[in-house]
């Protein structure tokens, strides 16, 4: 469906009409950022840049009174089945779509404010899910390659419950799934896609109606050195103040933080950038149990979190910093202490509960990193899971290596690439790199400190000689060859 549009230039008095006041910003094209806001005139300290009545506010509770009013919206909404506050209001907004399309004329869906909003949304984002097949490519070997790609599938998967569900319901089905000429229905899974990226990149934490989308605020730019901040007031509307200690000149943009600490996968991944000033760099890698491990089903069923690697390094500090709480867990085994057992609880259900020496550690499975300090050797588990980690980030470095070249991906046509995608994509693999070797360095200097730790060097000792023992026994009791 092409995405309906309004001139910029509409939006003042669209806000007006709805009662949004912004006397002190105005929103204008920002080059390389889309829109934005910019200080229209001398901001003063606690003098609201924006205001936002709490009755544009898009959240869940929003879609359920919207719902309340429109009972085809309503049907629809139940036939989709409440999964999160994420579907509800994606679901909303395609309908908006739909209703803000010229094509429309079904008698489903009642019009508000935004219906008319949506058309002053961008018609893309920079977002990897919104990349071409080829562009995603570029990705190959970085922490953003296997988490494009499942989001890919469950956007995928999501799109076709949702129009399972609504082919259900027969006026819903003909206003949403027309084909017109071109093949292309009305609501496809490209638009989820884009409504997808457009909620990622705009929604607000607020602190009082939670997870939102405010209209006129999300079109506010992200920077380290933003002069402003987002709040709701004792009247619950949204209002854009500027920071104490900002100045912002007439002209200038105003900006927010959207966060100081994201990783830059993250920043490409929800927003479609990365901030060059970013000055902590980290990166969440998802980790492989080992496939030997009698124990691998039921540390992964007992630990119900993803297994991953976090690492970060603050640039200002040159602080390095590791943490992977599976990896500890992946590191000890029954030898050492560690026993799973299936206990039957009050109610006659069965569970399965986590023993560390004899203790119930099921409520502390994510804290192996002080468990093992009750162990003899507590500098050998140690020693494991700092090798486990080196070796997952040295995988990973490889890999991001041997994808720098372009002419190492299966790209069809390299001349089709956004100029935008290639640069963030090699700024992407450049900054993991540098952050990986980094980490690998640290972690190869704390290996060597383990290796010499008087308890672990005993210990090896001892495995030595257990082990040419053995040998030396199975060597006697190998019987003679007389071939
Ligand atoms: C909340 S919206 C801000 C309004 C947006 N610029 C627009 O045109 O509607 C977030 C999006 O703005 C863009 N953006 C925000 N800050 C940026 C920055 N510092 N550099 C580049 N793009 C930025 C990104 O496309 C991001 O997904």
């Amino acid at each position: 469906m092409a995405q309906p549009g309004l001139p910029i230039a509409a939006l003042p008095a669209w806000a007006l009409l709805n009662g949004i006041t912004f006397p002190r910003v105005k929103i204008a094209n920002i080059e390389g950022k889309g829109f934005g806001v910019v200080s229209d005139g001398e901001l003063e300290p606690e003098v609201p840049l924006m205001t936002v009545p709490n009755n544009l506010v898009l959240n869940v509770q929003a879609v359920d009174e919207y719902a309340k009013e429109d009972k085809n919206f309503k049907q629809l909404l139940d036939a989709v089945e409440h999964h999160s506050a994420r579907r509800d209001i994606l679901l909303f907004l395609l309908v908006q779509l739909v209703l803000a399309s010229k094509a429309h004329q079904a008698p489903v869906g009642v019009s508000n404010p935004w219906t008319e909003y949506i058309k002053f949304l961008p018609k893309t984002v920079l977002v990897p899910t919104l990349w071409t097949e080829d562009e995603r490519l570029l990705l190959r070997g970085t922490s953003l390659e296997s988490a494009v790609n499942a989001k890919m599938t469950a956007l995928t998967a999501e799109f076709d419950a949702v129009r399972e569900a609504a082919s259900s319901l027969p006026s819903w089905n003909d206003v949403l799934w027309p084909y017109n000429e071109d093949g292309n229905s009305s609501a496809s899974l490209r638009s989820w896609i884009l409504l997808d990226a457009l909620y990622r990149s705009r929604v607000l934490e607020l602190p009082k109606s939670g997870e939102s989308m405010v209209p006129c605020i999300d079109m506010i730019n992200h920077s380290t050195n933003a002069s402003a901040y987002y709040d709701e007031n004792t009247k619950d509307e949204v209002i854009l103040l500027p920071r104490p200690d900002s100045k912002v000149s007439s002209g200038e943009e105003v900006t927010i933080s959207y966060g100081d600490a994201k990783p830059a996968a993250e920043m490409l991944f929800s927003y479609g950038f990365i901030d060059p000033q970013a000055t902590v760099e980290s990166l969440v890698l998802p980790l492989e149990p080992f496939e030997d491990d009698p124990l691998e089903k039921a540390k992964l069923f007992a630990f119900k979190d993803l297994p991953k690697v976090h690492v970060a390094h603050n640039q200002g500090s040159s602080a390095v910093s590791w943490n992977s709480p599976f990896a500890y867990l992946m590191c000890v085994n029954e030898e050492d202490g560690l026993d799973f057992r299936v206990l039957q609880d009050s109610e006659g259900g069965r569970q399965l509960r986590v023993f560390w020496r004899e203790e119930d550690v099921t409520d502390r499975i994510g804290d192996f990193e002080t468990l093992i300090q009750s162990h003899e050797v507590p500098t050998l588990i140690k020693l494991r899971v700092v090798t486990v980690v080196q070796e997952r980030l040295q995988q990973q470095l490889e890999r991001a290596q041997s994808f720098a070249d372009l002419s190492s991906l299966p790209i069809g046509d390299v001349d089709s690439l956004r100029d935008e995608c290639r640069q963030a994509a090699s700024l992407l693999r450049s900054i993991e790199t540098g952050l990986l070797e980094v980490v690998i360095e640290d972690l190869e200097k704390e290996r060597h400190m383990l290796l010499a730790d008087e308890n672990v060097v005993a210990y090896l000792g001892s495995m030595e000689t257990a082990e040419s023992e053995l040998i030396g026994e199975e060597a006697s009791n190998e019987p003679e060859d007389f071939s």
